[in-house]
């Protein structure tokens, strides 16, 4: 008795069984079908309504094939809800060009957005999004054997978590009639099979595709910010930084969760809710007729709630970053605050922001309040609706009790998964858009090249400025070099000097190549610029600026900054050159010592002989002071000043506002409105008396002159 109650179990499974792998079965051939009719090459071969329509005829002999090999002779019910799953996309799609004379391309985005009933998107947005969605897909290709691991335990946590709804209706029904110890124990033993294939396949699956997400996230965000380093810095003044960390951070999350997350998700739920329907479609067609009626209803509510809730989260996202903004500026420029007094007028402005955020937060609560009202009014009214049609079927036997649970079970299950599809849906499409942003940046040529080639082995470090017009990308209607040229000779020091904003520092960015001048070029050695290797390019030019940036790290970190193999004498010696090696060694662990968070653990003349040391270490052929002398007392700059002459043939260019830095060198010139107005050495321009002249009375005189 015993062993025919366990074959009788067991035959259930198996024939039901049967029925999920012909389901997915034909699931699978019919999506491979949908999809390769997408392909452009069958577009063009045989036309656009005779593809669809020969695609859907291919359809229905596939799964009309698929049903017959697998189930027997299929039903008539069976066989119309093919034909018409079969025709849908052809008849959309000929019905929209027969009354809008357009066609909506109902493809492999749009199959999913036919049986959603989503609003249609443009044509040209869809194949960007296909385009976009399949760069994903390879760029996970390194992930894929993870992915394909998490498919086959999703595939696995699927099939055993449908099966579960389905015993304990039988459980119910073995209870409620006639009690069979035997069958009730078997029952119980499938339920608990069932139950633990689903959750260990669910854990496995979860497991490998979060490892796969995060290692295809790390891999995009590497790829993006090196993608960005490669960026002229003219791009980094154009674009918010905002903006570029956000798509360092969140987009490329985003892209990440639109393969990995999303499709999992999609197919996952999609293929559980096709074998609810069909398991439901078992237990009592007429009430998965009478629940699926709601389904475009839930479809609709969960789509107006997620383009809401979505558009209040970017809002959010938005206030609140304003917010950190107001707390950081405030945190960074605490003694500016604290000396202007500002502290209230500073809590005010962060205290405004935050309203701002709870506005938005209250709103986003209200739409969530309103959404769970309206989801349970309308699950109560189903319910209401299954339970009086439910206790029709059972009294005229169309229905066991247990099969009546074991529907309510699988229709509450639905229901979720519905909702899951449309967001899933909605939120792909916002990762795709995310993808977008992500290989924007990932594609984009940087408008200054790094592609030059040449590294000869002598350099002799001659520079010329021949007819530069420029103006800054960030404000191209200024133009702030003018027919500029300029001869800088080896084994000479050559001084800028010139009114404030005259366009100074502009000669040493597109010295340094941070921006392509509009007209002219600058050659070195007789050769463009951009045909030298950047990185030979800029160990031959250092630059030593006005604000020097260190980064956190230890001080001998710094100054063999973007060198390999080092040793600790060069690094004495340029530290020397730049008169920092005294100070370095009283310090604790002298060259050990770490210098904090953009150098804020040492004094500005202390960071400035350090980012000195950094520039000499190179031993470059042309070296650039900016405006170094503002942050350096008389003392230091005299020292550093006598062992840079003492480099021989190295081309000198300093920008400076002392007198003492510039009167011993060998060309001063004076540039004002983006020209050279003047140049000669001090005494000829004195013997001018012109510009330099009377510069020299308002600026360099010693008690002007800023220290
Ligand atoms: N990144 C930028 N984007 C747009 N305009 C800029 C940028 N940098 C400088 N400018 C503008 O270009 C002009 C020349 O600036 P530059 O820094 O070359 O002057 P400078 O002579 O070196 O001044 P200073 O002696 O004060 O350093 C100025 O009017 C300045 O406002």
């Amino acid at each position: 008795m015993k062993l025919k109650c366990c074959r009788k179990m067991a035959a259930i499974t198996v024939t039901t069984m049967r029925k999920v792998v012909a389901f997915i079965l034909a699931v699978s051939v019919d999506l491979l079908l949908f999809y390769a009719s997408g392909f452009a090459v069958f577009h063009s071969v045989f036309g656009h309504f005779t593809r669809l329509w020969l695609c859907a005829a291919l359809r229905w002999l596939a799964l009309i094939g698929v049903s017959l090999l697998t189930l027997g002779v299929p039903k008539a019910l069976l066989i119309r809800f093919i034909t018409v799953h079969s025709l849908l996309p052809a008849v959309f799609e000929t019905g929209t060009n027969a009354f809008y004379r357009e066609e909506s391309e109902c493809g492999q985005l749009g199959d999913v957005r036919c049986w959603l009933m989503f609003s249609p998107t443009g044509k040209e947005k869809k194949q960007k999004a296909r385009v976009l969605f399949m760069r994903v897909v390879r760029l996970y290709r390194h992930d894929y054997p993870l992915m394909l691991g998490g498919l086959v335990f999703l595939s696995l946590a699927v099939i055993c978590e449908m099966f579960i709804p389905f015993y304990t209706g039988r459980v119910i029904d073995i209870l409620g009639s006639n009690y069979h110890e035997n069958d009730f124990l078997s029952a119980l033993v499938f339920m608990g099979l069932y139950s633990l294939g689903s959750s260990v396949s669910a854990g496995c699956r979860g497991g490998l595709l979060t490892c796969a997400i995060h290692s295809f996230t790390c891999r995009i965000k590497v790829m993006l910010f090196e993608a960005l380093t490669k960026q002229e810095i003219g791009f980094f003044e154009t674009i918010k930084t905002g903006e570029i960390t956000s798509r360092l951070f969140k987009d490329t999350t985003l892209v990440g969760k639109t393969v990995g997350l999303n499709v999992n998700v999609l197919l996952r739920t999609f293929l559980k809710t096709m074998g609810m329907i069909y398991l439901m479609m078992n237990l009592s067609w007429k009430l998965t007729f009478l629940v699926l009626m709601e389904t475009p209803i839930t479809g609709l509510l969960q789509n107006i709630y997620d383009t809401h809730y979505q558009r209040l989260s970017l809002a959010m996202q938005g206030s609140l970053a304003l917010a950190n903004e107001a707390a950081n500026e405030v945190v960074s420029g605490i003694r500016v605050v604290r000396s202007f007094n500002t502290e209230k007028h500073e809590t005010r402005r962060y205290d405004n922001c935050l309203m701002d955020t709870h506005k938005l937060s209250i709103r986003q609560s209200t739409v969530g309040a309103v959404y769970l009202l309206s989801q349970r009014v309308r699950r109560l009214v189903m319910q209401v609706f299954v339970l009086y049609y439910g206790r029709l079927f059972i009294q005229s036997g169309q229905i066991t009790m247990g099969n009546l649970v074991s529907f309510i079970l699988y229709q509450s299950n639905l229901g979720t998964s519905i909702r899951t599809l449309t967001y899933v849906f909605g939120d792909m499409l916002n990762s795709v858009g995310a993808a977008g942003k992500v290989f924007e940046y990932l594609d984009r040529k940087a408008l200054v090249s790094t592609d030059g080639k040449l590294q000869p082995d002598q350099l002799r470090g001659d520079i010329s400025f021949r007819s530069l017009n420029f103006a800054y990308p960030a404000n191209p209607n200024k133009t702030v070099l003018q027919d500029f040229s300029l001869e800088l000779k080896p084994g000479q020091i050559t001084a800028l000097v010139g009114p404030s904003g005259e366009g100074k520092s502009t000669c040493v960015s597109l010295l340094e190549r941070f921006y392509e001048p509009q007209e002219g070029e600058i050659l070195l050695d007789g050769k463009p610029l951009k045909y030298y290797d950047h990185c030979f390019l800029h160990k031959k030019i250092a630059v030593v600026n006005q604000e020097p940036v260190l980064f956190s790290g230890t001080i001998r970190q710094n100054i063999e900054y973007g060198l390999k193999g080092c040793s600790l004498d060069e690094i004495k010696e340029a530290a020397v050159k730049a008169n920092a090696h005294d100070f370095i060694m009283q310090l604790e662990k002298g060259y050990d010592t770490e210098v904090g968070e953009g150098g804020g653990q040492l004094s500005k003349s202390e960071r400035q002989r350090i980012a000195i040391a950094r520039a000499l270490i190179r031993r470059p052929q042309v070296l650039i002071l900016d405006e170094i002398t503002s942050s350096l007392d008389a003392e230091n700059e005299n020292k550093i000043q006598q062992s840079l002459s003492s480099i021989p043939n190295q081309t000198l260019l300093v920008i400076a506002h002392r007198l003492k830095t510039i009167e011993n060198a060998d060309q001063i010139v004076v540039v004002s409105g983006g020209k050279v107005k003047e140049r000669g050495t001090h005494q000829e321009l004195m013997d001018m008396k012109g510009s330099y002249y009377k510069l020299k009375e308002e600026l360099f005189t010693e008690g002007n002159s800023p220290q």
